[in-house]
């Protein structure tokens, strides 16, 4: 696994104090509210376990799956949704938690179907945001790192659904998909 690794691009130790940073941000921005956490599965499965925990004040979670790579380093162009939300949004102060933001499709669909389903607020907290990948204009709320144009894997993040348990993030060496 470590082979296909090009360059390690973030290293467990900055995405942990990242994401310090991130909470202590949001535990501000939510104080006084009960917001709805939502992890987007897969991807940020990893990231929603971490970042809750630096979260201090009261909140709920659930989880919704939703897919559009597949086996592939681009997007289909199709969010399919692989899992629902459990329970209501309607009137809830909603937070999406999301592993990256690259052509923006994924998450564009998921705000709007949220606001759709009568969400008081819908924010957006993302690890990595990709601004060249983006075909959609959509920023998020909070953002950990921006990062090149390169296709990552590892905390959280896989290709064909391999590297997801990689502590760190690390760039794939384009062989490994290109063959
Ligand atoms: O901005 P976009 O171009 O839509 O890309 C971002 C989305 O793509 C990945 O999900 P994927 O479809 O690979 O599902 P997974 O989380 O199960 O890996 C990633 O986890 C994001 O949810
Ligand atoms: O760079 C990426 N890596 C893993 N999954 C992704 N989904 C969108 N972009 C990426
Ligand atoms: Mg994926």
């Amino acid at each position: 696994m470590q082979n296909d690794i090009q360059e390690v691009l973030i290293s467990e130790e900055e995405l942990s104090t990242k994401i310090k940073e991130l909470g202590a941000q949001l535990s501000r921005e939510y104080e006084g509210k009960n917001p709805l956490v939502i992890c987007v599965l897969k991807g940020a499965f990893i990231f929603m376990a971490d970042l809750v925990k630096t979260i201090t004040v009261p909140l709920e979670i659930d989880f919704m799956a939703v897919s559009s790579y597949g086996a592939s380093t681009k997007s289909s162009g199709v969010v399919k949704i692989v899992k629902d939300l459990d329970v209501s949004v309607e009137g809830r102060d909603v937070l999406i938690v999301e592993d990256i933001i690259d052509s923006g499709l994924t998450l564009s669909y998921l705000i709007e179907l949220l606001q759709n389903r009568n969400a008081k607020s819908t924010k957006v907290v993302t690890l990595f945001d990709k601004p060249t990948g983006r075909t959609v204009d959509l920023k998020a709320d909070y953002t950990g790192f921006t990062i090149p144009d390169a296709f990552i894997v590892g905390y959280g993040l896989d290709y064909a659904e391999h590297y997801r348990n990689l502590p760190y993030i690390g760039i794939l060496k384009p062989e490994v998909y290109s063959n």
